[in-house]
């Protein structure tokens, strides 16, 4: 089957809810006020029209963002037809386009002239691939994006970038764009105008032969420099390169933008046929995948996809988000930078692919961290992508921010704190794996035992915790819990290895680390409390049934579950904890986290309050995009994604929850079974 035979709308469409989907609440929803804009006083500068998407903002809904990816490097599209956030050759390089952050900071739009909002926006059902639909007063127009996958291209020499074994496709690096003139006559437009470095650089473009339809950015030193091949004649326009042409019906174009030494497309077949490759890609992956015949179906499929669009081929690490400095808090400071492999949200992701039965990633990811804890490396709690140990980070003062919100951080400072959950976050994904496979690669083992060996050191000493707070270190209870699940896997696993001694002295601590927290960190109420000897609540607690701490049936998991739903809730979505109860070293609110709310559905089936559970997980299911993406955060009242973009923790707390809610519909549940990961 080829591209263009495919129907223009199906089942995941976004303009197609079926009568079956949650209630929506989607771009026609009102917004709360929102920050007056760019501090900076960047224009827009590409002719769109300053009137805003909500009609004040001239920045898009950060969920009405398509998301593109080929595992390697990966593009923000607003709903404008513009790539407003892009950065190459890595997801944590300095971006080429950042309009996102900035209207003044760099762009690549295809669309239609004097038209903005397109009247429909979906991803081919199974693959990664956007398609936008116009309608101008006199024509339509399809436009279909994708990051092109092809055939493993390293033949002659082996590639500077991967460490992992090569599988039969790789990242070609080249951005596509196809567009086809369906009715009528519409008048094309392209403009490429990137802004390298975080918009500190220029580019110097020139064509590359005779003709118009190829062109070259170059960049200077902190991007590889971009070519653009086209159907089109390209005119150089200062620091933009453009192309305008009347389309009539049956019309058809591409623009493709490479950054590496692979070839783009040369003719409209071509470009058909790269499309065509990447689509299979897509489809054979999720194939891969066993997903319930059900309608939250869709919702499962969107979730792997992002998750596995969020992966690092090359070195098998997994991005928090795509983005930095998505304001999590409009206007606010609580911005960061989570283009990066944390430890906790990579390990967590596997989770959520292996319940989908998707586990190959899982040893690409383990095969990173055998890299990582090479010579006796003790494990960071995140790394860049290709495994760099340092993200230093800084400010960008030049950049507006994303509706002003301020500042635009690059680099993650949480790199160097102590996190003692990292060490659970290991041994339960290796364990996960281990059990099912009833094997373990013999390499990983010392590293492993280090890790259990490091939870047993500092269980009881305190630390920054899951949420990563940038006030002073806390006995965590949620951290106590995350070093238990690293004594009691670490003693499953050498269970496996016939490493009995070691078996029997990592059990006994774990007992003891148990005891500990179920002295200490519970209140009078019987609810596992944020910090030892401190009411505060903290979402991080639903957990203990979902670690299998505890049974479900037991009295502390259901007081906690239910003081979690009842009172750590804002319009019932859930905070990570109330910031005027916890020192996060922070100013400001911040929105709902969605992971939290996702959490809450999965613990309320656990504890049998199937019905609780499926009202809340239709409801945030309802809160997705447009394209079934999530950011970090859900803002109460309005329903509008907030924070980085879209983000690895949302989905694979989604994942869960949804199979949990469909398990308990089949009756699953009742037999206390939530899929073969999960045995209590
Ligand atoms: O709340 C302050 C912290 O916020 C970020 O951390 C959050 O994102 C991480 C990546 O998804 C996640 O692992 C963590 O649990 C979240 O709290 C930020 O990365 C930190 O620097 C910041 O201190």
């Amino acid at each position: 089957m080829t591209l263009e035979s495919i129907e223009p709308l199906g089942a995941d469409a976004a303009s197609t809810a079926s009568g079956t989907s949650p209630r929506r609440r989607q771009t026609s929803k009102p917004s709360k006020p929102q920050s007056s804009g760019p501090v900076k006083g960047h224009t827009s500068s590409d002719g769109a029209s300053p009137r805003a998407w909500d009609g004040r903002s001239k920045f898009p809904h950060i969920g009405e963002y398509g998301f593109l990816s080929d595992c390697e490097t990966n593009a923000l599209i607003a709903p404008s037809g513009s790539v407003e956030w892009m950065c190459v050759p890595r997801p944590d390089s300095p971006s080429i386009f950042a309009k996102i952050l900035d209207r003044g900071a760099g762009y690549f739009r295809v669309g239609p002239h004097g038209v903005r909002v397109p009247v429909a926006r979906r991803y081919l059902p199974g693959t990664l691939i956007l398609e936008t639909t116009w309608q101008t007063p006199t024509g339509w127009l399809v436009v279909r994006d994708a990051m092109l996958m092809g055939p493993w291209h390293d033949l002659e020499s082996r590639s500077g970038t991967h460490r992992r074994t090569p599988t039969d496709d790789d990242a070609e690096h080249i951005l596509l764009r196809t567009i086809k003139c369906v009715s009528g006559t519409v008048d094309l437009d392209v403009v490429c105008e990137p802004r390298p470095d975080y918009a500190r650089s220029e580019v110097d473009w020139e064509y590359e032969n005779s003709g118009y339809s190829s062109v070259v950015a170059h960049t200077g030193d902190s991007n590889p420099d971009l070519h653009l091949r086209s159907s089109l004649r390209f005119g150089l326009e200062g620091k933009r390169a453009t192309a305008r042409t009347r389309m009539t019906e049956g019309a058809t174009h591409f623009v493709a933008m490479s950054w590496g030494s692979q070839s783009a497309p040369t003719t409209y077949a071509g470009a058909l046929d790269a499309m065509w490759r990447t689509e299979r890609f897509w489809r054979d992956w999720i194939t891969q995948g066993e997903f319930p015949d059900h309608p939250w179906r869709i919702y499962l499929q969107r979730s792997a996809l992002t998750l596995k669009g969020l992966t690092y081929s090359p070195t098998g690490a997994l991005i928090a988000a795509a983005t930095t400095s998505l304001p999590e808090t409009p206007g606010g400071e609580r911005n960061w930078d989570y283009r990066y492999a944390w430890i906790r949200d990579s390990t967590f992701a596997l989770w959520g692919l292996y319940t989908l039965g998707l586990e190959r990633e899982a040893d690409d990811f383990f095969a990173f961290i055998q890299d990582v804890c090479r010579d006796n490396r003790q494990l960071q709690i995140m790394y860049g992508v290709g495994g760099e140990e340092t993200l230093e980070e800084f400010e960008l003062p030049h950049m507006s921010g994303y509706e002003g919100a301020q500042p635009v951080r690059v680099g993650n400072a949480a790199y160097d704190q102590s996190q003692h959950d990292v060490w659970g976050a290991v041994l339960d994904s290796v364990w996960l794996h281990a059990k099912s496979r009833e094997q373990l690669p013999e390499s990983l083992w010392p590293i492993l035992k280090r890790q259990v060996e490091e939870a047993a050191k500092h269980w009881h000493k305190p630390d920054r915790g899951i949420w990563e707070v940038r006030g002073e270190p806390q006995h965590f209870t949620s951290s106590k819990l995350m070093c238990w699940v690293a004594m009691d896997r670490g003693a499953k696993l050498a269970r496996l290895y016939d490493e009995h001694d070691y078996a029997k002295s990592w059990q006994k601590i774990a007992d003891e680390i148990a005891d500990d927290i179920c002295t200490k960190g519970v209140d009078e109420r019987g609810v596992f409390t944020q910090r030892y000897g401190d009411p505060a609540l903290d979402a991080s607690l639903l957990l203990v049934p979902l670690l299998r701490f505890l049974p479900s049936d037991d009295y502390r998991v259901r007081a906690t579950v239910l003081a979690i739903a009842d009172e750590l809730t804002e319009d019932g979505l859930v905070l990570r904890y109330r910031t005027e109860e916890t020192d996060d070293g922070l100013q400001g609110e911040e929105g709902t986290f969605t992971i939290c709310s996702f959490w809450l559905v999965s613990a309320l089936v656990e504890i049998g309050e199937v019905e609780r559970a499926k009202s809340l997980c239709e409801r945030l299911l309802g809160y997705a995009s447009s394209l079934n993406l999530y950011a970090e955060e859900i803002e109460p009242g309005t329903g509008r994604h907030l924070g980085n973009f879209p983000q690895a923790f949302t989905h694979l707390a989604l994942i869960n929850a949804v199979m949990h809610v469909i398990k308990a519909e089949t009756g699953e549940a009742e037999k206390g079974y939530f899929g073969v990961h999960r045995p209590v």
